[in-house]
């Protein structure tokens, strides 16, 4: 067996992977106890229509290419043969069955852990695993009802407010995103043609 690691999986469409979601990767594997941070590229989100989507395995490149000079930081493609839409408990199981060394912890931010009490087994995600959150600005104050839960910890972390949806809109209308993105992914989103049209 695989020496005890303690690894947080951050999990998302990443569609595409952006500077907010790195700065936030790193910053969880240089200021926490974990010893990895894998971004789990999420092939369809039960809360979101799958039709705007690029295909799974373009998504995944640029997250390798964002990541590939970070020691700790990997991407993941477990998701992409486990049955969709993608409920995170299946995913935590298999997990957990694939790498039984490691401890699993799940990294979210807390406009997530807002709508977390609405996943697929809830309860027995957080029975199991210990949920990290870092902060976001929210549009609606309203707190979490999981926040004061014993598995949730509130953790410090940079706030940057970018989304994939506004780097996507930008790129359909030619404006210029690249301080946005790693230049290797913007390169990929460049020779591909991605965005662009639709
Ligand atoms: N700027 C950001 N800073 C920190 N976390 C972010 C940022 N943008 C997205 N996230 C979080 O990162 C995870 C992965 O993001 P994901 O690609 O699924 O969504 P998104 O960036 O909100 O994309 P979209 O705009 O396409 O819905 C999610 O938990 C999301 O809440
Ligand atoms: O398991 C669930 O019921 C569930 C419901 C909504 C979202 N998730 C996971 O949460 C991840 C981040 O969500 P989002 O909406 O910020 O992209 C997403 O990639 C899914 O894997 C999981």
């Amino acid at each position: 067996m695989e020496i005890h690691k303690k690894t947080g999986l951050y999990f998302g469409t990443f569609n595409p992977v952006h500077i907010g979601h790195i700065i936030i990767a790193n910053h969880f594997a240089e200021h926490s106890d974990l010893d990895e941070i894998w971004l789990v590229v999420t092939p369809h989100n039960p809360f979101k229509k799958k039709n705007t989507l690029l295909p799974d395995h373009h998504r995944l490149e640029m997250v390798f290419r964002a990541t590939e000079e970070l020691e700790k930081i990997k991407p993941s493609d477990i998701e992409f043969k486990l049955p969709q839409p993608n409920y995170t408990v299946n995913t935590l199981a298999h997990l957990q069955e694939k790498y039984p060394g490691r401890e699993f912890c799940l990294i979210m931010g807390e406009d997530n852990l807002k709508g977390l009490h609405k996943w697929k087994n809830y309860e027995v995600i957080l029975q199991q695993h210990a949920v990290y959150v870092y902060p976001r600005i929210s549009p609606t104050p309203d707190p979490s009802p999981l926040q004061d839960h014993p598995r949730v910890h509130k953790v410090e972390a940079p706030v940057i407010e970018i989304s994939s949806t506004a780097i996507r809109q930008d790129i359909k209308v030619g404006k210029n995103v690249t301080p946005l993105l790693h230049p290797r992914v913007w390169e990929y989103i460049d020779q591909m043609n991605f965005y662009r049209q639709g």
